[in-house]
């Protein structure tokens, strides 16, 4: 009984589909497709798949665009669930203002990273940073509260703003040097110590408010380009947004299997 996890971000669609929608599944297949390709997915990578029975999603790219996945998705009978960021779940407490503004990318990534903690030893303080499009650094406590978190342009964005708005940026990428001595290096260094900081500074607000250091997941599809530049010690997850739908497919679909009271 296939299921099919879903992140749209705004720059990629990242699919995975799994044995069955419980924690520890065996992954079958996974991808991903830019947003521009979204068409390509119904005669293309998910036309070898086997039939998922069930299929669960975070969007944030936007209404037109979940419209344009579900389109996709009627090459299968299933109708496609989406989370929205809700007051609590997965052993997270929402402390956002409004809980359901909360990009439910984040909240699903919050869920796997503190499912992930308390599977890994005694429960923690928790900084969850997403590298997409954008950069997100979340602060769960220890009783897996979520106190609040940070929205920052990715490097690809800090990189355009920066092109358009002077003459004189137009330059190739370069590498992250400690005293960029070049255009392409003092940019490319300048966006990852803008996140590296903002990562460092989360981690700080956090420890002080927790009085406990806390652990420090990285996921997103620029994690990779980012991790090694961190001032403060990391671990990658690639998988914490899909380990987040795989918990809540698991909850839901149990809860919803057991026999209703009469
Ligand atoms: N193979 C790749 N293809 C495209 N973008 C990549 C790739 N690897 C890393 N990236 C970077 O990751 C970012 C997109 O990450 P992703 O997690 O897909 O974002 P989002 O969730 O916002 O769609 C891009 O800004 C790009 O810089
Ligand atoms: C912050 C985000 C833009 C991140 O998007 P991404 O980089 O994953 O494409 C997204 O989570 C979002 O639109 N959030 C809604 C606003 C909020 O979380 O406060
Ligand atoms: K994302």
């Amino acid at each position: 009984m296939a299921f099919l996890a879903l992140d749209v971000g705004n720059t990629r669609l990242k699919w995975a589909l799994y044995e069955e929608p419980q924690v520890g599944a065996r992954l079958i297949s996974h991808g991903a497709q830019f947003l521009e390709n979204i068409e390509s997915l119904g005669d293309g990578d998910w036309s070898r798949l086997p039939t998922p029975r069930w299929v669960l999603g975070c969007v944030v790219a936007g209404d037109a665009v979940k419209r344009r996945v579900e389109e996709q998705l009627e090459l299968w009978d299933v109708t496609p669930q989406w989370v929205v960021s809700s007051n609590a779940e997965g052993g997270l407490v929402n402390g956002y203002d409004h809980p359901a503004r909360l990009g439910s990318d984040r909240w699903v990534a919050m869920i796997g990273a503190r499912q992930r903690l308390l599977a890994h030893g005694p429960a923690r303080p928790c900084v969850v940073v997403m590298v997409g499009t954008a950069v997100t650094v979340e602060a769960i406590d220890t009783q897996g509260k979520f106190l609040g978190g940070i929205i920052l342009p990715g490097h690809g964005i800090m990189l355009r703003a920066l092109e358009s708005g002077t003459a004189g940026l137009h330059v190739p990428t370069g590498e992250v040097r400690d005293f960029p001595t070049n255009t392409s290096d003092a940019l490319t260094s300048g966006g990852t110590f803008a996140i590296a900081g903002a990562v460092q500074r989360m981690v700080e607000n956090l420890r002080r408010h927790c009085g406990e250091a806390p652990v420090v997941y990285m996921t997103g599809g620029a994690g990779w380009k980012m991790a090694p530049s961190m001032s403060t010690e990391v671990e990658l997850v690639e998988s914490l947004i899909f380990d987040g739908l795989l918990h809540i497919a698991n909850r839901r679909l149990n809860l919803a299997a057991v026999p209703q009271q009469r």
